[in-house]
């Protein structure tokens, strides 16, 4: 295992509001966590904000104590083996910097590789080989703080991973990134767990990162699991239907006697026609013989839920 938790939790002691500022209480940010990840797997770690994300990362890593349960990460505990951990994890906190400000990109490069005590030769190639991949090349040379947040991202993310980690975290990676940089990274981070079988862990609150990176999800809710599974199981969960959008050669009435399907709406006198369909109990293709009995169909298309709406479902099933 790449990572294992037993029971694992943190606890804050945090003052009340108002008059209840005297007193002390305890706040639980993560909640018996049970965690197993494997090599090679990729997993999103979706809540809402304060749901435990940022601490349980910081335990996997060593930079906050459990309060009670146990972490391994790569084999080692990680307060206790920080340096050898080091060796083994690349770690990105979209908030946070590890290059030097006022140094050229080139240079932080250079010193995280002097740190992690990698061969010259080997420091060259993987150096080059992330400057081409992340696209660095036209900004070696500035100053840190004088990059774009895109730009900066990249360079972070080639620092993390300059030593190879067999293990890389990612809080939010994507935040704040235009379209063009968040693609860049995305299918960096993909080209890189193909060549070298990385595992990924990352937080996140775009839902494009966790369709297009992420076979597996955890959702997290007041520091406790609420779900642990695949993407597409995460919609059936949630009981969410798929949706077929329907566009005939005609006006159509409005079809709705259809099996295991609910009429969302009808468009230009029913010639577009929506059908939500539960595809444990029918398939897409049955939907749409008994539709071709009642009418021509010129065009179709599937629509698959909206993440966020099946994460939204399972919290407020929970309330
Ligand atoms: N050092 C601390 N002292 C007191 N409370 C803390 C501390 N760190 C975190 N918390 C609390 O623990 C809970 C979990 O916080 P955490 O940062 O882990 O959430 P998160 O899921 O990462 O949220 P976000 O998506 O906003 O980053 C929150 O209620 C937060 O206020």
């Amino acid at each position: 295992m790449i990572i294992e938790t037993d029971r694992l939790t943190r606890e804050f002691r945090v003052r009340g509001k108002g008059a209840a500022a005297l007193r002390r209480n305890t706040l639980r940010a993560v909640d018996e966590l049970q965690l197993r990840v494997s090599p090679g797997e990729s997993l999103g770690y979706i809540g809402a904000n304060g749901a435990g994300k940022s601490t349980t990362i910081k335990m996997l890593v060593g930079i906050l104590v459990p309060t009670s349960g146990s972490v391994r990460t790569c084999g080692l505990d990680p307060h206790r083996d920080r340096r050898r951990l080091a060796a083994e994890v690349g770690v990105v906190f979209g908030q946070r910097s590890q290059l030097w400000w006022d140094l050229p990109v080139r240079e932080s490069f250079d010193i995280l590789a002097a740190i992690h005590r990698l061969p010259g030769s080997d420091a060259r190639s993987r150096t080059a080989e992330l400057i081409e991949q992340l696209e660095l090349t036209d900004f070696l040379l500035t100053p840190v703080r004088q990059l774009s947040l895109g730009q900066r991202m990249r360079a972070e993310v080639a620092a993390a991973l300059l030593h190879r980690p067999r293990l890389v975290i990612l809080d939010e990676p994507t935040i704040g990134l235009d379209v063009l940089s968040k693609q860049r990274l995305r299918e960096f981070l993909i080209t890189e767990r193909q060549t070298h079988g990385t595992t990924l862990l990352l937080t996140t609150h775009d839902m494009g990162d966790i369709e297009r990176l992420c076979e597996r999800v955890l959702v997290v809710d007041h520091g406790a699991t609420v779900y642990d599974g695949s993407l597409d199981g995460l919609a059936r969960a949630a009981g969410s239907d798929r949706t077929l959008v329907l566009d005939f050669v005609d006006a159509t009435p409005d079809l709705t006697g259809i099996p295991h399907t609910t009429h969302l709406g009808s468009e230009v006198a029913g010639a577009r026609q929506r059908l939500a369909f539960d595809s444990e109990r029918t398939t897409a293709a049955a939907v749409l013989a008994a539709v071709g009995q009642q009418a021509e169909l010129r065009d179709l298309s599937i629509e698959e839920p909206d993440i966020e709406d099946v994460v939204r479902r399972i919290y407020q099933a929970r309330r």
